[in-house]
């Protein structure tokens, strides 16, 4: 039962500024361990904000000034005890772009473990076999890892991309609009991926496709204009949602 699942992630009435401009008005929410979760919500409601409060990547963009708790199992990722690098291990992030570095397949795929110091080529191989056929695409690139990922197509390098964020074993997978820029063929396959990734990782997907959304997350968060407005099931917000903004908002009637 879903109502059984632990919290991985609680965030506690987090407030976010960009200079003046209040972007995040005090969200509370948590994340379930084994579940993915959709935020949704119009363009410039936060979104993509709040997803990167979760493994602090706000903190590179200079004018940004955070309030409030996220609890990662029980600390708080924002005590300045925080070892960022580490932090973005546990909670890693795939984004809209597919953005492999300009380096064979293979040296992308363990990208973090030679930061992390790792040499052994057998274990780096057994990363890269396992991480690749966790992103379903190790029967299309294994008998060329050490091409260019530059050559493969844009659905393959989102796929590749997951490996590079999977072979370091994180908790929690971030994706901000990981399909927006692929074909459909593509973002199905990827999509199918993530419900199979789900067993052993929990995910937080920002996506502006409601059939995303309501297809595969477990749970549905929508925004607007900075607050989290409602927060269910997928079935309740897209079937029987409390809020008329988020009626309005499913419906089609904004957004
Ligand atoms: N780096 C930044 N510097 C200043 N303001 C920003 C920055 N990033 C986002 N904002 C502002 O914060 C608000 C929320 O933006 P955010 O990108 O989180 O929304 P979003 O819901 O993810 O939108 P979209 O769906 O268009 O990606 C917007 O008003 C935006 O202009």
């Amino acid at each position: 039962m879903a109502d059984e699942r632990k919290e991985i992630i609680s965030a506690t009435d987090v407030h976010l500024f960009y200079g003046r401009n209040e972007a995040l008005k005090g969200i509370t929410m948590d994340f379930r361990e084994n579940e993915i979760t959709a935020l949704i919500g119009p363009s410039g409601c936060g979104k993509s904000t709040f997803l990167r409060t979760l493994n602090r990547m706000n903190d590179l963009i200079p004018s940004v000034t955070i309030t409030g708790t996220v609890m990662l199992h029980d600390k708080n990722i924002y005590a300045p005890s925080t070892d960022t690098v580490a932090l973005r291990k546990e909670v890693g992030m795939v984004f809209q772009q597919p953005n492999p570095f300009p380096f064979s397949i293979y040296d992308n795929v363990i990208y973090g473990l030679r930061l992390a110091g790792v040499r052994d080529r057998r274990i780096l191989d057994e990363a890269v076999e396992t991480s690749l056929r966790q992103a379903a695409i190790w029967d299309t690139v294994k008998d060329k890892l050490s091409e260019s990922a530059l050559s493969l197509s844009g659905g393959q390098q989102q796929r590749v991309c997951i490996a590079r964020v999977l072979a370091v074993k994180p908790d929690v997978i971030l994706l901000d609009e990981p399909t927006s820029a692929l074909d459909p063929i593509s973002s199905g396959q990827i999509e199918n991926m993530l419900l199979e990734l789900k067993d052993e990782y929990t995910i937080i997907l920002v996506t502006h496709n409601m059939q995303q959304a309501s297809r595969i997350s477990d749970r549905t968060a929508f925004f607007l204009q900075g607050d989290l407005i409602e927060y269910a099931d997928t079935r309740t917000i897209f079937l029987n949602p409390k809020e008329k903004e988020t009626e309005d908002y499913i419906s089609g009637r904004f957004g």
